[in-house]
């Protein structure tokens, strides 16, 4: 094997696991020079072979072309330095100096006098515009990211006055999409700010408007989407 390197393999000396997830190990290290991310996806033993190795394999090229997508659109997300199918990882640019959204929103909550509910909207303001026009950048581009939480958006803490996002985990993507996936996208991302983040519903509202300027064409389609989607979330609540 090519990359044995003593007893144990050359990957496991150079990268280091920092994190288990539901779907795939996160490792940490240099490649090629550069600071690296490889997310490794998991074999699961449930699915026949053949099943998991296409369904694995089809996740990681939808990673690629949603990410490749990005870039052109002007969206930040991590490089993709290699995708090897084989071992089922992608090695990725590792964002330096970042915090996921989420963290940073319950930073900036804890900073709060008294969790005002508006002196914390006014300090999320700028972020928040950056999001929805992130995201209305990526619709107007027909690019589905498919899991909008606040744990896939990471904030990077470089000083600059207009806040830097990059979007990452586009293991749900899609690049080919309608106006329903786009309402169903924001919508999840709605779900994720109410149930992680209390006293900040007007953010969502803040990141919507940015939104709509973004993508004018089709906002008002998608906006009446996202509607139709809540109204059916909230008959799955009530029908239990
Ligand atoms: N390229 C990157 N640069 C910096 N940090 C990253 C990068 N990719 C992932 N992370 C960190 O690792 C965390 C998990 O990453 P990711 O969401 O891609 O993995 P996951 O296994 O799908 O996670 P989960 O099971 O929680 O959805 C992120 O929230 C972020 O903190």
């Amino acid at each position: 094997m090519a990359d044995m390197c003593g007893g144990g393999t050359k990957f496991e000396s150079d990268f280091k696991l920092i994190k288990q997830g539901a779907e795939a190990k996160l490792y940490e290290g240099t490649y090629l020079g550069r600071p690296t991310i490889v997310k490794e996806r998991f074999k699961k033993s449930y699915r026949h072979v053949d099943l998991d190795n296409h369904l694995t394999k089809e996740r990681m090229k939808s990673e690629a072309r949603a990410v490749l997508r990005c870039k052109l659109a002007g969206i930040r997300t991590p490089a993709l330095y290699l995708v090897d199918f084989e071992r089922r990882r992608i090695y990725m640019e590792h964002i330096q100096n970042s915090t996921t959204m989420k963290d940073y929103i319950a930073e900036i909550s804890e900073g709060t006098v008294n969790g005002n509910a508006e002196d914390l909207l006014m300090k999320l303001n700028p972020v928040a515009q950056v999001i929805g026009k992130m995201l209305g950048t990526l619709h107007a581009n027909n690019i589905i990211h498919g899991d909008l939480t606040t744990s896939n958006m990471l904030l990077v803490k470089d000083g600059s006055e207009m806040p830097t996002v990059v979007l990452i985990d586009f293991g749900l993507s899609r690049v080919d999409s309608s106006v329903e996936d786009k309402g169903v996208d924001l919508y999840v991302l709605e779900r994720a700010l109410i149930s992680t983040h209390a006293n900040i519903d007007q953010l969502f509202q803040t990141i919507l408007s940015a939104y709509v300027k973004e993508n004018k064409t089709e906002s008002q389609a998608v906006l009446k989407k996202l509607d139709e989607v809540r109204a059916r979330g909230r008959k799955r609540i009530m029908v239990g």
